[in-house]
């Protein structure tokens, strides 16, 4: 997938694309076969069930799971995770709404939880969704699935499923756009204070974690 300059009129001086709408699709298809492969999905034996975090993470797993059933005809469950109460750094962050998690019939006990969330930055959200589950029930085992993982990990978390891996620098920002919010479908890479036509790129030693082991199929 080329990733595309700003100088197309769509995209705002200072941002560049790095997956298109199409690219979004076909990278959401492929985290769902790669879903359905390490997890022997079709063979009926584990209970799979995705949570996504919101905001983009839930409108996100419910399309993994889309991919998921028509790829292998198997309806996995799919619900919201809010972990807002369990951040490590509430007081830091500007209040937002709760938004209430829905764990789907059937619960999570015993499940394969797939968490599902957009960005993988620091690994603090995700960090927070661990505890989040705690509540909910105890899973037999817990994967991660994110479309972009950017790298600057604050904490020992790795994604088992990676849509693209970003090289960025800490100061830019991923912005990911899900029409089911945002009216788009797009990925973008905006780097504060750019004009036009500059390129975005990472800073030294700034690379995302190339050791997730499945992330190399997802590469792009
Ligand atoms: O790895 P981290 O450093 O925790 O960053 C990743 C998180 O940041 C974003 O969420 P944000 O808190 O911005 O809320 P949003 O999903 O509502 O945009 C993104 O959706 C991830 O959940
Ligand atoms: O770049 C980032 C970092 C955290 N969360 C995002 O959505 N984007």
């Amino acid at each position: 997938m080329a990733s595309r300059q700003s100088a197309d009129a769509a995209v705002p001086a200072g941002e560049r694309e790095l997956l298109s709408a199409g690219d979004v699709a076909r990278t959401v298809a492929r985290m769902a076969h790669q879903i359905i492969e390490k997890t022997a999905l079709d063979s009926g034996a584990e209970h799979v069930v995705l949570l996504g975090v919101p905001t983009r993470g839930v409108p996100l797993a419910r399309r993994i799971a889309e991919r998921i059933a028509t790829f292998s005809g198997v309806t996995v469950p799919t619900g919201a995770l809010d972990i807002t109460l369990y951040r490590d750094d509430l007081r830091q962050q500007p209040n937002r709404p709760l938004e209430p998690s829905s764990v789907p019939t059937g619960g999570v006990d015993d499940a394969l939880v797939v968490l599902v969330d957009d960005v993988l930055f620091s690994g603090r959200t995700v960090r927070s969704a661990l505890d989040a589950l705690r509540d909910q029930g105890r899973p037999r085992a817990v994967q991660l699935a994110v479309l972009v993982d950017r790298g600057h990990r604050e904490l020992p978390i790795r994604a088992d499923y990676v849509g693209k891996n970003v090289p960025t620098a800490r100061s830019e920002d991923v912005a990911v756009r899900l029409t089911e919010v945002d009216d788009t479908d797009a990925v973008l890479l905006r780097r504060p204070g750019t004009s036009s036509g500059a390129t975005p790129g990472p800073e030294p030693g700034t690379e995302p974690g190339t050791d997730t082991a499945d992330s190399a199929g997802g590469k792009q």
